[in-house]
């Protein structure tokens, strides 16, 4: 059940806009990387980690790696313009593995056993991501003016971790490269190969911290799991 994870973490955190990368700033007096990068320090299954990084930051995270006794980093590659650039700069720095997660590093509520899931489901099928099902309505808008409401039953709000087949995951990385195509998550690229890619339900608690709101909900969560400010 041995695994590496990808953390892209070179972000900019414009809708956070807390004029610094959001990943440095505090839940529970320690900065949410931390909080990540100590699941997957702490998880025996994890055989290093990788960290995609805005170069101008790599000394200050370098710095928090030691002050946290992070020991797992393997690499600290540049991220790039984009997400998928960041997780691709990793892929290629790394030496093949059988399974690779990839995780942001904006989200440290992650958990051991939804990660045990996903890697089990991954290195039965070959593609597993985390996820869980739609709560809200969602519509199809254009102009302000709903066009669609699209049946909620079939409909999940997608998350990280997403683990993959090591090979699966580089050539989708490189065919997308290649052909220019973008996407918001690595699924996507291995989905246009025509690969099936599995579910696994994680938690409404793997929240991604993207705004200021999500900062209030994060404290809470913690208080929830015994940790406090
Ligand atoms: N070029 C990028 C963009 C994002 N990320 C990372 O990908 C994760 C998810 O991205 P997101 O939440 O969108 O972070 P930001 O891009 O920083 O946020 P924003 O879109 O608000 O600027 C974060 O851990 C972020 O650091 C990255 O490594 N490289
Ligand atoms: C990968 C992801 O977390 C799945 O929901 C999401 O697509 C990342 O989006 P972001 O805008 O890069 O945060």
């Amino acid at each position: 059940m041995q695994y590496e994870v990808v953390l892209p973490a070179a972000g900019s955190g414009k809708r956070m806009g807390a004029g610094q990368n959001k990943l440095f700033l505090l839940l529970a007096n320690k900065p949410i990387l931390i909080h990540t990068l100590e699941v997957f320090e702490q998880d025996e299954n994890c055989t290093g980690i990788w960290l995609a990084v805005k170069p101008e930051e790599r000394e200050f995270i370098q710095q928090l790696l030691r002050e946290y006794q992070i020991t797992k980093v393997k690499g600290l590659p540049d991220g790039g313009e984009e997400r998928q650039h960041s997780v691709h700069s990793c892929i290629k720095e790394m030496e093949q593995v059988e399974i690779v997660l990839v995780h942001d590093a904006a989200r440290p509520f992650i958990t051991q056993n939804i990660i045990a899931s996903l890697v089990k489901r991954a290195i039965e099928q070959g593609a597993a991501i985390a996820g869980v099902k739609a709560k809200d309505t969602m519509k199809k808008v254009k102009d302000g003016i709903i066009v669609e409401t699209v049946d909620r039953e079939s409909l999940w709000m997608i998350q990280t971790p997403q683990a993959f087949r090591y090979d699966l995951l580089a050539e989708a990385e490189d065919v997308a490269e290649k052909v220019g195509f973008l996407g918001t998550d690595e699924a996507m690229l291995v989905e246009r190969l025509g690969y099936p890619v599995h579910i696994v339900e994680a938690s409404y608690d793997n929240l991604k911290m993207t705004t200021k709101e999500d900062l209030v909900l994060g404290e809470a969560i913690l208080k929830k799991r015994g940790i406090n400010s």
